[in-house]
């Protein structure tokens, strides 16, 4: 397990066809039986498709006989129908049997990468792109249905079709036949593993160069309004097409080196098949041979150079399909940066006392960002924390959701360290009003009853009254299914906000966050909803973040943050008494709330 910190492209010792076949077949293990069936019904139809030329030169032989012996040849005429349609039907089936493999394996494999990212460390995401990830994603599943539907079962039966032909030529006719038979086999075999391993490489470098337009483009589509802000549409068209450009490039050779793989196998395989047809000839010349057999040779050769070429084709496909599906199964096989401990329990009791014990944290080794914090917030009190932008403040809500581990010390819930709890119970037990709320593109009632999507109606509304937007969703037009838009753009600062509170509160967790939760409310609502809080807060253990001092003067604790580091602690009265940098801010604030009266 690993984890590539930057950029999309995992690095290149990880990439191995062997690799990503290993990965994929777990997937289709489970319907072994349903493989086996389908294997079957297409080597029968395919021995079936053999034995017609055999039928056909019965029947040119027996027409090739003089008048007064020519019967009309009723039995081959029947074998010969009997052996095209059994080759259809069973061909049919086949694909009919294996339906289900395929969708079933891509269904498994797709769902498996998505829940397998969410499993993934927050830091894994701020690095990646969603664009060219859901690029690899898509690209992946298509090349699992392309791989399983018309390859990697198709050469089993089609190696046996070939070696029923040649067997068949041996068994007839001279070894000059077979001489030159496996010479082209050979040759064909040589030139499309040799150039098919040189193309794998136009073909990976488009994959790469595919997802990282992807990820530019819709990082540009995501901030439209901050490209419009600055007339950069052109700049970034520009971008892309440079990415694209690159693209092109690729493509180009990708389809030429084809072209010139195609060409080669036709030159092969057209030569073999004159050599042979110059051997039939010369047999019948010298009354080796009847035309009947010179049909069947013809026919034969037919049936050997399309199998052939489709094993040439196969193989090609496969190579493309693995390098399609190795960035995806790459994602399958990145580690969880934090992951439970096997000997992780659930945090049981809804009274939870938190406790930071010594705790050093830096989001890169290079730079720490927090230095030996230890604080508590018994049950049911609230701690504030106040402190310069970029202080560390909202970093610890960060760990207290456990997304990064402690670079030292430890969290505790009720004496437990956060790292021996299961992530969902540890999770269960927090609700937090972000800084930023970011909403889905769906209705404000999905956004808020996201926060339990088991809620009863009256209990989504309920929570909309105490996060005082009710009146509000009321007040548009489709109420409650009003769609929020993109992230939620369609709604205000404070709205948005709202919505946030509304969904936290309905989840109704005993610890909560507010990460500057009223800082997009204008004072009034603010006030109003200040107040809320406050009830909401009574009894929860709550950690709350604030820039306005006015809205934290009640919590039991404030702490004050001054470049990672606590540097003064209290309530607010004795900060105040204090004198220090609290009361330093206090008075700021004060003076900055007087000017705007
Ligand atoms: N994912 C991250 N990777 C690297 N550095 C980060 C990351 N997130 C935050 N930081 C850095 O950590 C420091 C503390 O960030 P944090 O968000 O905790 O500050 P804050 O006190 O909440 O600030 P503000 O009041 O402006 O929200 C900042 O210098 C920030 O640049």
């Amino acid at each position: 397990m690993r984890h590539f910190a930057h950029g999309n492209t995992p690095p290149p010792s990880d990439r191995n066809d062997l690799k990503t076949l290993k990965t994929l077949l777990p997937y289709l293990w489970r319907f072994k039986l349903r493989v086996l069936l389908a294997l079957a019904c297409l080597i029968a139809a395919k021995v079936a498709g053999v034995t017609t030329p055999l039928y056909l030169k019965d029947i040119v032989d027996q027409l090739s006989l003089p008048a007064t012996m020519a019967v009309v040849p009723l039995l081959a005429l029947a074998g010969y129908g009997l052996a095209r349609l059994l080759s259809g039907v069973l061909g049919e089936l086949r694909d009919a049997i294996f339906a289900r493999v395929v969708q079933g394996a891509v269904r498994t494999v797709a769902r498996e990468v998505f829940s397998h990212l969410f499993r993934l460390s927050l830091r894994f995401h701020l690095e990646r792109q969603t664009g060219g990830m859901s690029r690899d994603i898509e690209r992946g599943t298509k090349g699992i249905g392309f791989l399983l539907n018309f390859t990697v079962f198709n050469i089993l039966p089609t190696l046996v079709e070939i070696g029923l032909v040649i067997g068949i030529l041996l068994h007839r006719y001279n070894a000059w036949f077979a001489v030159v038979t496996f010479a082209t086999i050979a040759i064909y075999i040589v030139f499309t593993l040799v150039i098919t391993e040189w193309r794998t490489v136009f073909r990976r470098s488009m994959n790469d160069l595919d997802s990282k337009a992807n990820s530019k483009a819709i990082d540009a589509l995501i901030n439209y309004e901050t490209v419009k802000y600055f007339g950069n549409e052109g700049y970034e068209t520009r971008r892309y097409d440079g990415n694209l450009a690159s693209w092109e490039q690729s493509a180009i050779k990708n389809q030429v080196s084809l072209s010139f793989l195609n060409a080669g196998q036709g030159a092969i395989i057209a030569t073999g098949v004159t050599l042979i047809m110059w051997l039939a000839a010369r047999g019948v010349n010298q009354g080796e041979m009847t035309v009947g057999d010179v049909v069947l040779v013809a026919t034969f050769i037919t049936q050997l150079w399309a199998p052939l070429h489709f094993l040439g084709f196969v193989y090609r496909e496969i190579r493309h399909s693995l390098a399609d599906m190795e960035r995806m199964f790459t994602l399958l096989n990145v580690g969880a940066e934090v992951a439970d401990r096997p000997t992780a329990q659930p945090l049981a009791s809804r009274d939870v006392a938190i406790r930071f014990d010594g705790v050093g944290f830096g989001y890169d080794a290079k730079r720490t960002i927090l230095h030996d914090v230890s604080f508590d917030i018994p049950a049911g009190h609230t701690v504030a924390v106040v402190g310069a932008s970029g202080a560390g403040k909202s970093t610890l809500s960060r760990l207290l959701f456990r997304f990064y581990d402690v670079g030292s010390g430890a969290i505790r819930f009720n004496g437990t360290d956060v790292r021996e709890l299961s992530q969902d119970s540890l999770r269960a037990h927090i609700g937090i009003v972000p800084q930023d709320t970011v909403l889905f593109n769906d209705s404000i009632y999905y956004n808020i009853a996201y926060g339990r999507p088991d809620a009863t109606r009256e209990e989504v509304i309920d929570a909309a009254r105490s996060a005082h937007i009710h009146d509000f969703v009321m007040g548009l037009p489709d109420g409650y299914d009003t769609t929020v838009g993109e992230r939620g753009l369609k709604l205000s600062g404070g709205e948005k906000q709202r919505v946030a509170i509304a969904r936290t509160i309905l989840k109704n967790p005993p610890v909560l966050i507010f990460d500057e939760a009223t800082s997009a409310l204008d004072s009034r609502t603010e006030k109003a909803i200040q107040a809320e809080l406050l009830s909401i807060a009574a009894n929860r253990t709550t950690l709350i973040i604030a820039h306005r001092l006015s809205t934290i003067a009640e919590a039991d604790c404030i702490l004050v943050m001054d470049g990672g580091r606590i540097i003064e602690r209290g309530t607010h009265r004795e900060l105040l008494a204090h004198g220090g940098r609290y009361a330093e801010m206090w008075r700021l604030q004060q003076e900055g709330e007087a000017l705007d009266a």
